[in-house]
């Protein structure tokens, strides 16, 4: 997962492979509450690991529920209706689907419970629900304003509820309040329950996906159209014992959308195909409309590019609210205005998302119309596209939907801000779209210089920091060092081949920070000086520098690459957009080694590195192929004087000063 304060997207040109999405977020919290409140062990495959459900769980925990992990699977140890713990305090963060069915269970299940979330969440409607509860004579307060949480919940004896007439609840606000109605009357349902939905119900598909899931725990609702539910008498929850979460619907909304926008062979999604019982799979119909090519069996879906420019949509978006946010930016490459109407719950989400959308679609450069309940956006054409920093007002969709922004025809990075947002429901989005998404030009930054110039240590934070990938060359070489005495060769051209063999076919892993050789952790041998001048004598080897080329150059992957070494900007990466010469002078140089080297407890003094690392220099900057030198167009910098930070906070400005975002 991205934690850094942004995401740069470079321009992203075609897309073709495999995804497996991370299961769905309804089905997951729904499945989380049933399992707890049936009587038995219920054992749940692919459960969605991400913020909202990690809040379901440690609720379920602090109710005194037994949960237990194998791997990917859980093993929940239902309370069969009755609570462990008679209190508790509960923090939900911005999870509307654990904060509204936990409100309507606990309710019922008699103890004194407080229900709070993250600001936001105490800005999200509960009083229909609660209004609902209340005519049952549930008892429920509110600790901020009316109508919206934290909340605490008294207890209330089952024998004292009014069920004896209808049980009114309002739909057209969030279908989650008559979710968490139907998740949780049934522990109550000595007599039939009927509850009525006053107004029209909006979001059906989650009420489907509500009511198959009661029926997998035993319960049976008897529907009259989308007005009436009847929970019959003596229900009661039973787990199913096994059952599996598909993956996310909404999630794939962004993969059929990619599909359909990017060039190349398709889209693969496993996890979830055309007949899931998640309402959001029906975005594959409106994707069709605009043009995907969608094809779908059992588990699976398969997208590829059908027309193109898309097909304007004019939708009633109703029925898939969150996928539907996808279609704005699929409006982007359509044909003509698409308009998405009856969206009046997007205000009531993570954020305004009618605001949010309309706000950073502009920020692109599209036109784009908005009201209470519809957006209606203009498609952008080529060489009107602008550079933006999208806000993601902490909602995930918004930061995942933007991401498609990045195949537009004028070649446009995108900035997207607080990308961690999508830990709320797929914490590896970004890498997912990096794994099947080609840039033309992925970004790199070199940053070369003699040795203890502080090389190294300056590329892992500026990759950090940008969220980019790091390659510290030096290491291939001192590898290649290394496996030439385990080899018991020498440097020099009698061997040359037989090292280059060796370096071509290095067994090398990354893991963790530590270096892996034919599976031996050779982390410290690298190290050591004598490693390093090992390292600077095979590299004068041209043979040894050309087979090791391709392995540096496979590092250059989404979203972009940090590269430390000698070459970096003069052969491996020419093209860099950075390209920076670090140096200091020999006297600081030395003492930093000597530091680095005592703090690890080795024995040595100043002058003997200093006489090493001068021995090294020369020779690296004087050997035929790839000598150390300054690119050109490289940006030179003395850190002699510089602490860590102002050198990283250097380059980051450099950076900056070359990306055609504003500073944010
Ligand atoms: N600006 C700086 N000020 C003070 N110390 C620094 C600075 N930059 C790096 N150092 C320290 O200098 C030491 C050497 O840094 P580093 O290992 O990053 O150098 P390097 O150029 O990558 O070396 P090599 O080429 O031998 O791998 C480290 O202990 C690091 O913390
Ligand atoms: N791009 C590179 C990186 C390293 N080398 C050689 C020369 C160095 O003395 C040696 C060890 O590098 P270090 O780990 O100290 O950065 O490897 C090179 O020629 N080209």
């Amino acid at each position: 997962m991205f934690t850094t304060p942004f995401l740069d997207i470079p321009p992203l040109g075609a897309a073709a492979g495999t995804v497996r999405l991370p299961g769905s977020k309804s089905i997951s919290n729904r499945v989380l509450l049933l399992a707890a409140l049936a009587s038995g062990t219920t054992t749940v495959h692919d459960l969605l690991d991400s913020d909202d459900t990690r809040v379901m769980l440690d609720a379920l925990a602090a109710l005194g529920c037994t949960v237990e992990r194998a791997g990917d699977i859980l093993r929940i140890e239902g309370l069969g209706g009755r609570l462990k713990t008679p209190s508790a305090s509960l923090f939900l963060g911005n999870a509307g689907t654990a904060m509204r069915p936990l409100t309507a269970a606990l309710a019922l299940l008699g103890g004194e419970f407080e229900l709070r979330g993250v600001p936001r969440m105490h800005e999200r409607p509960i009083g229909d629900l609660v209004d609902a509860l209340t005519q049952l004579g549930c008892r429920v307060d509110y600790l901020g304003n009316p109508g919206y949480p934290p909340l605490q919940i008294h207890p209330v004896a089952l024998d004292d509820l009014q069920l004896d007439g209808p049980i009114r609840v309002r739909g057209d606000v969030s279908s989650q309040f008559l979710t968490a109605l139907l998740l949780a009357l049934p522990l109550a349902a000595q007599r039939d329950i009927v509850i009525d939905v006053v107004g029209e119900l909006i979001s059906k598909p989650y009420i489907e996906i509500t009511l198959n899931l009661l029926a997998r725990f035993g319960i049976t609702v008897r529907r009259e159209g989308w007005q009436r539910f009847t929970i019959p008498a003596g229900s009661q929850y039973r787990s199913p014992g096994d059952i599996h979460v598909e993956a996310d619907a909404s999630s794939a909304s962004y993969f059929i959308a990619l599909g359909a926008i990017a060039e190349g062979t398709g889209i693969r999604i496993e996890g979830v195909g055309a007949e899931s019982i998640q309402g959001d799979i029906r975005f594959i119909d409106a994707a069709r409309r605009m043009g995907a090519r969608v094809d779908s069996g059992p588990n699976w879906l398969a997208i590829s590019r059908g027309a193109w420019p898309l097909r304007a949509i004019d939708l009633d978006a109703n029925h898939i609210p969150d996928a539907a946010m996808t279609l704005a930016v699929m409006a982007l490459y359509a044909d003509g205005p698409s308009t998405l109407r009856n969206i009046a719950s997007w205000r009531v989400k993570e954020t305004d998302r009618i605001d949010a959308m309309a706000n950073e679609l502009r920020k692109l450069g599209a036109t784009v119309e908005d009201g209470p309940d519809f957006i209606r956006v203009h498609p952008l054409p080529a060489g009107s596209w602008r550079p933006a920093s999208i806000k993601t007002y902490d909602d995930h969709r918004v930061a995942m939907c933007f991401s498609l922004a990045a195949f537009n025809p004028d070649g446009v990075a995108v900035r997207i801000l607080d990308p961690h947002c999508v830990a709320k429901t797929f914490p590896d989005y970004f890498e997912t779209l990096f794994s099947v998404a080609h840039a033309p030009e992925v970004p790199v930054i070199c940053i070369d210089g003699p040795t203890a110039s502080g090389k190294g240590t300056l590329t892992v934070e500026v990759a950090r920091r940008l969220g980019y990938h790091y390659l510290d060359s030096g290491t291939l070489y001192r590898v290649t060092g290394l496996a030439m005495r385990r080899a018991g060769l020498d440097a020099e051209p009698a061997h040359e081949a037989r090292i280059a063999d060796l370096a071509r076919a290095l067994p090398l892993v990354f893991n963790e920070g530590k270096v892996l050789l034919a599976g031996e952790d050779v982390s410290e041998d690298l190290r050591t000086e004598a490693a390093g001048m090992d390292a600077s004598r095979v590299s004068a080897l041209p043979a040894v520098r050309a087979a090791l080329l391709a392995l540096q150059r496979s590092f250059r992957r989404l979203p972009g690459l940090v590269a430390d070494g000698r070459d970096m900007g003069t052969v491996i990466f020419p093209d860099a957009g950075l390209k920076v010469y670090l140096t200091a002078s020999a006297a600081h140089r030395a003492e930093r080694r000597y530091k680095q080297l005592i703090s690890k407890g080795i024995s040595t003094t100043i002058d003997s590195l200093r006489a090493d690392l001068e021995a090294r220099d020369l020779r690296d900057s004087s050997r035929s192929v790839a000598p150390l030198k300054p690119a050109p167009d490289a940006r030179l910098l003395d850190n002699s004087h510089q602490t860590i930070e102002q050198s990283v906070v250097q380059v980051l400005a450099w950076w900056q000063e070359v990306q055609p975002f504003e500073s944010s």
